[in-house]
């Protein structure tokens, strides 16, 4: 989540001064955005500067700042606040990791570095153990999204002997459709790690195989139709909890054929929430007003 004022395409008739402020992070909105997903979407879990709040494009102090204001924001009202510290620069994610652990983050996640890339599990390990001995009282979280790393190092082999090097390792948030992994890690599972799931429009075929949780961008605007899909699973009615995956997979597929990704889904969590998201950084670029129009539409008349 990264909070701004206005969309692109309106920036043109705004002053030099103005256009400046809106490319900043806008701290403001955050304490209104958690009680917006407490109360209206049953979200008391957040997981901050991840790839929808495009924690990779933004500076360093611009993401201790992000965290500090949701750690602030978020006290006595969010059950957990985890800072995606993951960085190209093993001191950047060092930096961060040690800096959430000081603001009292409830625990953080970093992705594999994405230019040089580890190309093999021993180094990724070695990689992300520097990162999580920064942090050493509060766990740490794989974030495993080979989309967008381009680091496809399977999480069942990842797992293997990985507590033994990292003791504060926790979990993972797996955001990828690679079942089979994902099943592996299921079934090897003796040291009770964290299973979250990260492809929302296929979460049910993942508590199917055992997921512990799930963490992802449609939960911003549809948390509370996720919700009841998991209380639907945990009640074993499988109708029901069809029905609210076949919601999430209306819309998304509905979005996709438009060209859906973060600049979109901050224009979706703007008209759910009523609370501007602002535009996103490039070198994405806001989502059209066609685009936004037909969305709305359709998230109105999604029905279960
Ligand atoms: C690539 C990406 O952004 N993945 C997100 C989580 O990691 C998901 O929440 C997706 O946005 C969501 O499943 C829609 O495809
Ligand atoms: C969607 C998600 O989990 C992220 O923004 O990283």
């Amino acid at each position: 989540f990264c909070g701004g004022q206005l969309t692109q395409e309106s920036l043109g008739w705004l002053s030099e001064e103005k256009k400046k402020k809106i490319r900043e992070i806008n701290l403001s909105v955050i304490g209104q955005y958690v009680d917006y997903l407490v109360k209206e979407q049953g979200v008391k879990n957040i997981f901050v500067n991840g790839t929808t709040g495009e924690g990779l494009s933004l500076s360093t102090q611009e993401r201790k700042q992000l965290a500090e204001e949701w750690v602030t924001k978020g006290k006595n009202k969010l059950d957990h606040v985890i800072i995606h510290v993951g960085a190209l620069s093993l001191p950047e994610a060092k930096e961060l990791a040690k800096h959430a652990a000081a603001i009292g983050a409830s625990g953080i996640a970093g992705i594999a570095p994405f230019f040089f890339k580890p190309t093999n599990k021993d180094t990724l390990v070695a990689f992300l153990r520097e990162v999580a001995s920064e942090a050493p009282g509060i766990p740490f979280y794989y974030y495993h999204i080979p989309p967008l790393t381009g680091v496809k190092i399977r999480v069942e082999e990842l797992l293997d002997g990985i507590k033994e090097q990292i003791p504060t390792f926790q979990g993972v948030k797996f955001s990828d459709t690679d079942l089979l992994d994902f099943a592996q890690c299921v079934k090897n599972n003796k040291e009770q790690f964290v299973l979250l799931y990260g492809v929302d429009e296929h979460l049910l075929s993942a508590l199917a195989i055992g997921a512990s949780g799930a963490v992802g961008s449609t939960y911003n605007y549809l948390g509370k139709k996720n919700n009841l899909m998991l209380e639907a699973f945990a009640k074993q009615d499988l109708a029901l909890a069809q029905r609210y995956q076949f919601c999430t997979g209306e819309f998304l597929s509905f979005v996709f054929k438009l060209g859906f990704g973060v600049a979109q889904t901050k224009a979706v969590m703007t008209f759910t929430s009523g609370i501007p998201m602002g535009p996103p950084r490039l070198p994405l670029l806001s989502a059209s007003v066609d685009f936004i129009e037909k969305a709305k539409a359709k998230m109105e008349s999604l029905i279960v």
